[in-house]
């Protein structure tokens, strides 16, 4: 480890890797087809958001919506990283919302368009406080929740994940060379939804973390 703090990654500007369609539930809600191969896109590190500051809407959606996610914190770099020796390069975890312009992603998907206007915005990668490895021996087997304003819209356990950690970090970094600080977004189960201007998201892992936020828009 070098003498950086993992803890604050975020401030690193290090790459965000986000899988989508990693839990059947949640592709099957969003009528897509149950992937083959992990799918893949990325965030800017400008989107990054901690607790305390607001996730603010895109001027240009009128549908936007939450996605709570296990993020893994890489710890040691590599390229090729095989599947055995996976999880010695991850440092530790976050809760993650992957906050998506639902309306300009279909756009885009209905014009063969990327998704960075929907995906990759100021404030589209909400995340709660670093969790040491130590805390979370079984990350394939965890459960994750969300609210909007105090109701259960979110509640799904990362055993359902299509991919799992060790696959994800092999297959992202034959393609992409992970460093130190990096963060993947392993996908999301089904229950997303809409949220307005003013709405209180909060989310969490039992017994490990809890965040909140506040939806606003930019004055
Ligand atoms: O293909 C779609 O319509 C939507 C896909 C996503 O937004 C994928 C994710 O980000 C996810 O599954 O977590
Ligand atoms: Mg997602």
């Amino acid at each position: 480890m070098s003498a950086r703090n993992i803890a604050r990654f975020w401030e690193w500007g290090k790459k965000i890797i986000c899988v989508g369609r990693n839990y059947a539930d949640h592709a099957i809600e969003l009528k897509n087809a149950i992937p083959s191969e992990p799918v893949l896109f990325l965030k800017p590190p400008s989107a990054y958001v901690r607790e305390g500051s607001p996730i603010l809407l895109p001027f240009y959606t009128s549908n936007l919506h939450h996605e709570v996610e296990l993020g893994v914190v890489i710890g040691k770099g590599g390229t090729a990283i095989p599947q055995s020796s996976a999880m010695e390069h991850v440092a530790g975890y976050v809760l993650c919302l992957d906050m998506t312009a639902r309306d300009v992603q279909d756009e885009c998907k209905s014009k063969g368009l990327p998704w960075t206007l929907a995906k990759a915005f100021n404030t589209s990668c909400p995340i709660s406080d670093f969790i040491p490895k130590e805390k979370i021996p079984d990350p394939g087997s965890i459960d994750l929740w969300l609210k909007v304003n105090h109701i259960v819209k979110q509640n799904g356990s990362t055993s359902q994940m299509i991919f799992s950690i060790p696959y994800l970090i092999n297959y992202i970094s034959e393609i992409i060379s992970l460093e130190e600080g990096d963060l993947i977004l392993t996908g999301t189960p089904k229950g997303v939804s809409s949220v307005q201007e003013q709405d209180e998201l909060q989310a969490g892992i039992d017994g490990i973390v809890t965040m909140t936020f506040k939806v606003d828009r930019k004055s």
